[in-house]
């Protein structure tokens, strides 16, 4: 039965799921939004925190995937949700793409950010998973992961606003993929990256 289980599990969620997930991550991330602007009140909290334990007990309910599961984050028979479906990361929408590069649009909610600017972690939050797609992609093939990733803050990124992002692929050294990117305001800079993704031996 616990074999069973873990097989069930293991595989690629059905659209059917994959919707649901995404639903509830959606709603489930709207109230980090929301905590992240309110005045509090201690009173209303208390009942939150009630009715949101309740979740947590659902969601305890359900078996958890194996650990041993390994494959790149964005693969589309990853058993695992991508970090933007599990809302590790802003969703980034890609407007173009080819196997070199990703152009697309990305926009910080307010959990990513303090008053009025995002992070700044969380802006290399998501150029490691930004620059981790081009590493992974369809040019360089197979799984690297981020051997270092260097951000250079240019000005202050706006949460709640549509943010332009360009990430391309460097130069490629046998197993090493150095990859940039950059993200604007219109059409001023507000932080380059650049990192480096190594690819696993091969025997
Ligand atoms: C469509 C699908 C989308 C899929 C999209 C997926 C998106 C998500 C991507 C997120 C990925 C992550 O965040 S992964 C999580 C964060 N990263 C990690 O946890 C990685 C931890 N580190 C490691 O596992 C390891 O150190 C590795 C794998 C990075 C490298 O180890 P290794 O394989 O033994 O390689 P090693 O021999 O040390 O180095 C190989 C070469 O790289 C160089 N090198 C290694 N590290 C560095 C470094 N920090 N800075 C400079 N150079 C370095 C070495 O000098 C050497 O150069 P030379 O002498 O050959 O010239």
């Amino acid at each position: 039965m616990m074999e069973r289980i873990h097989a069930m599990v293991a595989s690629a969620p059905t659209a059917l799921e994959r919707r649901a997930y995404r639903n509830a991550v959606d709603a489930a991330v709207r109230i980090l939004d929301r905590l992240a602007v309110i005045e509090p009140d201690a009173d209303t909290l208390r009942k939150c925190e009630r009715a949101l334990t309740q979740v947590e007990d659902a969601l305890r309910s359900l078996p958890t995937l194996p650990e041993d599961v390994e494959a790149p984050a964005h693969a589309p028979g990853n058993p695992r949700f991508n970090p933007a479906e599990r809302g590790l990361v802003p969703a980034f929408a890609i407007d173009a793409g080819d196997t070199g590069q990703l152009v697309g649009r990305v926009q910080f909610s307010p959990r990513f950010g303090g008053t009025a600017s995002v992070h700044g972690g969380a802006l290399s939050l998501f150029f490691d998973d930004a620059l981790g797609m081009v590493a992974n992609g369809s040019v360089t093939g197979g799984v690297a992961r981020t051997a270092f990733l260097r951000i250079d803050y240019r000005s202050l990124a706006p949460l709640d606003v549509e943010l332009h992002c360009r990430v391309w692929i460097e130069a490629v050294d046998g197993r090493k993929r150095f990859i940039r990117g950059e993200l604007c305001h219109g059409d001023r800079l507000v932080a380059e990256a650049e990192g480096l993704w190594v690819a696993p031996r091969t025997r």
